[in-house]
């Protein structure tokens, strides 16, 4: 399979990531102002760098101390390449460390880390001579957050120092003929409330991006572009399943190519109650989209019986999805060139962490992984996107708030949450369960407050006593969660009035249950599902 998807040509701030926890961070602030950026690996190429129109240069933080062996640094003619090109640079901590240790300044290790909130103040001369990077900063001092355990004891060659902290001398630096600035702090987390202010002054005013990276006009760019990718004849298939990602992507093509875009459900029988009906009529009534249902689950209970092991399944289930993707394919009247994929930007990024892949905890199925002798090319629209911004251009697209706003559900749906063998009978358990505690849950106001929110057959029985009988049944655990990015997440603190209604709902009215529990583990060291 080949991937067509073209470099964009969109003017951009390139962020080149020196392994930093909050590298994706920069991104989100940088594109809440409405400028385009992409991260790239900290040893990036200049060949790669070339192919794009930049505006400017944001160095990430990063774990590493600038002398210690193996530390990553930005290659020699990439630094040429930025100097030819005139680009301004902001180095953010182990960015601002590179830049001392480029330009002969120093970094050394402090006396003790700094980490936490900190109170930043300027000095007065340098601040008027510095582009503007500090404005609306100067008047007082600002509140900042740091976490670091190295710092500058000398100022590199060319920069002066503009603003200081209590434990940090050389705090933020500029050398104003080069555009280069350097800053010991994070401006991209929220402890740092004036850090979008400081982002601003740099891409915007001082790199001169422009400000047009807003979804109202990129839904356009987007159509355009998959026009002019599948050309006037072409034809698209992609696998839908009613989430955000795969609604918002099928929205995009049908609004490009209409007819041409043939939209694939598999109701695998591990759908939630009466979910394969609600996504073909939100899909096909609602957005016009031509979407096409494939009943499968008496495949999908057969490929599953007898088995328990977590990634079996998820195996199982990912390779009978690809069979009858493939199947569906054949069945279409026209030569079908393009497979439509709902990558996001995280995904993206994941490929190009210079630290290497991490360890596998669960293999993640997604429809598409089809085999070469398919000969499909990609189409990724919404590869340059992070969820939220999935989100925005879902509304901007006219998806209904409610589907936009859906909880994530997983590709292996049900048959990771009815834990060991899958069997229909778990899976209408949990399928009844499931969807009375969503009903109590939107009835009373949680469902936006919390990430993702569903229930887990337990493979245990417990007794319990019910109109003065012995009961021997199964055991319901519902699980909600808060989280932003689904990397890590802390249960939910749900009310317990609540809880109370829904473990009584589910008691009396899924038979076969007797017990709910509430799972109060959060990410890590549990993860969100159960399998
Ligand atoms: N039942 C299904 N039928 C067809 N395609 C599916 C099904 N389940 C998953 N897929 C495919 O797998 C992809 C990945 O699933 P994933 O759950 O990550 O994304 P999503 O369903 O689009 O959005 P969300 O993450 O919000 O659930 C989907 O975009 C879709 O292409
Ligand atoms: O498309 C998917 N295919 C999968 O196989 C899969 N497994 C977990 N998830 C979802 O990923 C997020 C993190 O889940 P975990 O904390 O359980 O790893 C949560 O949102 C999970 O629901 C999956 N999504
Ligand atoms: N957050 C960072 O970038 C830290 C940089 C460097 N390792 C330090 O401890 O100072
Ligand atoms: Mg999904």
């Amino acid at each position: 399979m080949t991937d067509i998807t073209p470099v964009t040509n969109r003017p951009q701030v390139a962020i080149l990531d020196f392994g930093s926890q909050y590298s994706h961070l920069i991104a989100r602030r940088v594109r809440e102002l409405h400028v385009f950026c992409e991260l790239y690996s900290c040893l990036v190429t200049v060949e790669e760098l070339s192919k794009h129109d930049l505006t400017g240069i944001i160095l990430s933080g990063g774990p590493n101390s600038v002398y210690e062996e193996g530390a990553p640094h930005v290659r020699p003619e990439v630094w040429k390449f930025i100097e030819d090109k005139k680009l301004p640079v902001l180095g953010i901590c182990y960015g601002m460390q590179e830049l001392a240790y480029t330009f002969g300044g120093e970094v050394s290790r402090g006396v003790r880390r700094e980490y936490g909130k900190a109170m930043v103040k300027t000095h007065k001369e340098a601040a008027g001579n510095s582009l503007g990077f500090l404005n609306g900063l100067m008047e007082e001092d600002f509140q900042v957050w740091m976490s670091h355990g190295d710092k500058l004891t000398k100022t590199p060659v060319g920069f002066v120092d503009i603003a200081y902290t209590a434990n940090s001398e050389h705090a933020a630096i500029a050398n104003v003929e080069k555009k280069y600035f350097g800053i010991q702090f994070h401006p991209e987390v929220t402890h740092s409330p004036l850090g979008k202010k400081l982002l601003s002054n740099f891409v915007v005013d001082i790199c001169k991006s422009p400000t047009d990276w807003d979804m109202r006009n990129i839904a356009d760019v987007f159509i355009q572009e998959v026009r002019e990718k599948v050309g006037p004849h072409g034809h698209v298939i992609g696998a839908v399943s009613g989430g955000v990602d795969s609604s918002v992507a099928a929205a995009l093509l049908h609004r490009a190519i209409g007819d041409r875009f043939h939209a694939v459900l598999i109701d695998n029988g591990l759908l939630r109650l009466g979910e394969a009906e609600e996504v073909v009529n939100r899909l096909q009534r609602h957005l016009g989209i031509n979407l096409h249902c494939i009943n499968a689950e008496d495949r999908f209970l057969a490929a599953l019986k007898g088995v328990e092991e977590p990634e079996t399944k998820r195996k199982r289930i990912g390779n009978l999805f690809i069979d009858l993707f493939q199947e569906e394919a054949a069945r279409i009247n026209h030569p079908v060139d393009f497979l439509l994929q709902g990558t996001l930007y995280p995904d993206v990024i994941e490929s190009i962490s210079y630290k290497g892949p991490s360890a596998t905890i669960k293999t993640h199925h997604n429809v598409g992984g089809l085999p070469d002798t398919m000969h499909l090319k990609l189409i990724e629209p919404l590869r340059e996107l992070f969820k939220d911004e999935v989100r925005e251009l879902g509304m901007v697209l006219g998806i209904e708030e409610e589907s936009v706003w859906r909880h994530p559900f997983p590709g292996p749906g049900l048959a990771i949450r009815v834990l060991g063998e899958v069997t229909k009978e778990g899976l209408d358990i949990v399928r009844q369960a499931d969807a009375i505690f969503l009903e109590e849950l939107r009835k009373h106001g949680h469902y936006r407050s919390t990430g993702q929110a569903f229930c887990v057959l337990l493979p245990v029985k417990s007794v319990g006593v019910m109109g003065d009988g012995r009961t021997y049944e199964k055991v319901i655990a519902i699980r909600a969660v808060s989280t932003s990015d689904f990397m890590t997440a802390d249960w939910y603190h749900m009310p317990h009035e609540l809880l109370a209604i829904m473990s009584s709902r589910i008691i009396n009215e899924v038979r076969g249950v007797n017990r709910v529990v509430y799972d109060i583990s959060s990410k890590p060291p549990a993860t969100i599902e159960w399998e």
